[in-house]
């Protein structure tokens, strides 16, 4: 009984201590609420203020567990209270027992055994009582401590934060105050700049006032002025006004009588453009169908027109064929880098005829020159030879063909007659048709084609394909009346190869003789002669067509190249043969019985081929550019006089088997007449005499 009574002591002694203890942990709660709410940051008040919420819960929770261990603790004092009363009462009654005990010793002493054995159930009872009382304070104790524990260390967990947070904000608040004092330094500059752009402003302000009140007063002084010219050209004004009414008043009846007369006008115009209005529809119906006749009526005249031409030209051939004139073609060139940047062009073609060449002059006039074909710059080599090849043809057919170029230096002469290699012109393309011309009439026919070349220079023929080519050449006429060159190479070619390196030995042997090929060759007249023999194999007849192919030499006029010495004899020289040749054409077309042909070594040797029974065509070439006008105009009026000669029907040379061996035998009594000379020539110039 004791010892209870010692045990629930001793709890609640300690019940007491954890009051204490508690009350201290709320204090200290608190304090770190407090704490945290003045120096937190309010996110870390509200943290902590929910773990304090949650401690208080923890805490509300232990009151009450340590409220039902403290009813559980005054039930067992209660209990223990009643214990020990009922244990006094015992005692009384054991001890008034005593006093009777020698009375009721027996009774008693078994009274006593049964409260001895209550005693000792009481005693377990109190035991099983304490020990239940001690493993439940001992389990509480537990629990509290551990409880304490938890708080103790959710306590100084919330101080350590509280310390990172209280560390955290004075490092915030050292780097506010950083920043703080940045900004103070900046706010101080801008304080100082905005103090100094105040008194600037100041200033300014003052400025403007000052300037605004001489502004105003200048304003006045005008305005004053203003006022009184303005009062004074008022009074003007008015005065003007009173003259003009007055005017007005005198003229008024002069304007309403011109107004009536206005609307008057104005009534008979609408009445007039009405009328005019359907006049002028039917007008115009009637002029348009008149002009719509007229253009049919135009394009039918310039259909008439254009077959007219065309009849013209075919007429003019058949004539040219008939009485054998001298053809003229005209071949303009293209304008080349020499004529310099962009120059002008003076030549065209006339648009209703191709084959009219449009001249402008120096004076800005136009003359026209009629050709019988006109190639215009862009026409290719092949083009101007497709004209040409029906006369080369002829030369198989044995007919004496003789085309010449003429023109300016750089006119185009060469290109047209010799052409690049890359683009041959009139020369290797000929040759080349004799062969192909030859090849197609093989099952017939036998041809044997030689070519010549030779140049005249300053009056002097000399052969190209000679081994000396300075050797000077003569020219003769035979018995038979007929020319020929003695000592002139002649070589016999098979094909347009053997052509090529005949012509590259005229060529080198042109060079040699020459310091300045350019301007030698513009100084000389080239001539290429081939002889094309036909043999029938059948009937035995034999042909001799002859073709000469001449680069003539620059014609342009002596006064003109301002040349002197030996230049001046070169002038000369080609003058002569070029008037020479002008002369000749002269008297074949005023058909008169002498023909100069001697006065120049170039008609000399063209005589064959320019009179009598040949073919010619004069290719005169022209520049394009103003600057060569005259010349072209020159070189136009001479091919107009060669284009008016006519020179006769031209004659085949072919002869019948009989003739040939008639001629063969009269030869060879030639030959072996002791009267006869021999002579140098291999093969001769001239042909033996021609019969129709
Ligand atoms: N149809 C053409 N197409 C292209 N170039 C041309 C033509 N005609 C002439 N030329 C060029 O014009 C220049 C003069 O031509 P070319 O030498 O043939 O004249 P030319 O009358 O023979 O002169 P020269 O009297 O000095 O011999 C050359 O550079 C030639 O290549």
């Amino acid at each position: 009984m004791l010892n209870l009574t010692k045990q629930s002591e001793g709890h609640k002694q300690k019940l007491s201590v954890s009051d204490d203890e508690v009350a201290r942990l709320r204090a200290e709660v608190e304090g770190l609420r407090q704490a945290a709410e003045t120096t937190l940051s309010k996110q870390a008040v509200i943290k902590l203020e929910e773990q304090n919420t949650k401690l208080q819960d923890k805490l509300l929770r232990k009151e009450a567990e340590f409220v039902e261990l403290d009813l559980k603790h005054q039930e067992n004092e209660k209990l223990i209270g009643q214990l020990r009363l009922d244990l006094s009462q015992r005692k009384e009654q054991i001890v008034e027992k005593f006093i009777e005990i020698p009375v009721e010793s027996e009774a008693a002493k078994l009274e006593l055994a049964y409260y001895k054995s209550e005693a000792k159930e009481l005693t377990q009872t109190i035991n099983r009582v304490k020990n239940e009382h001690r493993t439940e304070l001992a389990a509480c104790e537990t629990k509290y401590q551990e409880t304490i524990a938890g708080m103790q260390s959710e306590i100084s967990d919330a101080r350590g934060q509280y310390t990172k947070f209280s560390a955290m904000l004075k490092s915030r608040d050292e780097k506010e105050e950083e920043a703080n004092n940045r900004h103070k330094t900046v706010v101080d500059g801008l304080e100082k700049q905005l103090k100094q752009k105040k008194s600037e402003l100041t200033k300014l302000r003052q400025d403007m006032v000052d300037k605004v009140v001489e502004l105003e007063q200048r304003r006045d002084t005008d305005l004053e002025n203003l006022q009184l010219s303005l009062t004074q050209n008022m009074a003007d004004a008015a005065k003007e006004n009173k003259r003009l009414k007055e005017r007005l008043g005198e003229v008024q009846p002069q304007l309403d009588e011109l107004r009536a007369d206005y609307l008057h006008m104005r009534e008979l115009c609408v009445q007039l453009q009405q009328l005019n209005k359907s006049e002028t529809i039917s007008v115009a119906k009637q002029l348009n169908n008149a002009i719509s006749q007229v253009n049919e009526h135009n394009k039918d005249l310039v259909r008439k027109y254009r077959k007219e031409v065309a009849l013209r030209k075919k007429y003019h051939n058949e004539l040219v064929e008939l009485k054998g004139n001298i053809r003229v073609f005209c071949r303009v060139r293209p304008v080349i880098k020499e004529d310099g940047i962009s120059p002008h062009t003076v030549l065209t073609a006339d648009v209703d005829d191709e084959d009219v060449l449009v001249v402008e002059n120096s004076k800005g006039r136009t003359q026209q020159f009629d050709v019988d074909k006109l190639f215009l710059p862009e026409m290719s080599q092949e083009k101007v030879f497709d004209e040409v090849k029906a006369l080369v043809t002829s030369c198989v057919d044995g007919y004496h063909v003789c085309i010449f170029a003429y023109g300016q230096t750089g006119s185009g002469k060469t290109y047209t007659m010799e052409g690049p290699s890359s683009d041959p012109g009139i020369n290797q393309r000929a040759l080349a048709l004799l062969f192909e011309q030859a090849a197609d009439r093989s099952t017939d026919w036998s041809f044997d084609i030689k070519v010549s070349v030779l140049e005249i220079y300053n009056e002097t023929v000399r052969d190209l394909l000679s081994s000396d080519p300075s050797d000077k050449l003569d020219i003769k006429l035979n018995q038979d009346g007929n020319l020929h060159v003695p000592g002139l190479s002649w070589v016999q070619v098979k094909n347009v190869n053997e052509v090529n390196q005949t012509f590259e030995l005229g060529h080198q042997n042109r060079a040699t003789a020459s310091t300045n090929m350019n301007e030698y060759s513009s100084r000389s007249h080239a001539l290429l002669c081939v002889e094309v023999t036909g043999l029938n194999r059948t009937t035995g007849a034999k042909t001799l067509g002859k073709l000469h192919l001449v680069d003539l030499a620059g014609s342009e006029r002596v006064s003109k190249s301002g040349a002197d010495g030996a230049r001046l004899k070169e002038a000369q020289s080609i003058n002569k043969s070029l008037s020479a040749l002008g002369d000749v054409i002269a008297a074949l077309r005023s058909r008169q019985n002498f023909v100069p042909y001697r006065n120049s070594k170039l008609t000399y040797l063209l005589q064959e081929s320019l009179g009598g029974d040949s073919k010619v065509l004069m290719i005169v070439q022209v520049a394009p550019v103003e600057r060569h006008v005259n010349e072209t105009l020159c070189s136009l009026n001479f091919a107009q006089r060669v284009r008016s000669v006519e020179l006769g029907a031209a004659g085949r040379k072919l002869e019948s088997a009989e003739v040939t061996a008639l001629k063969g035998r009269l030869a060879h009594y030639e030959n072996s007449s002791p009267l006869s000379t021999p002579t140098k020539q291999t093969t001769p110039y001239g042909t033996p005499a021609r019969r129709k």
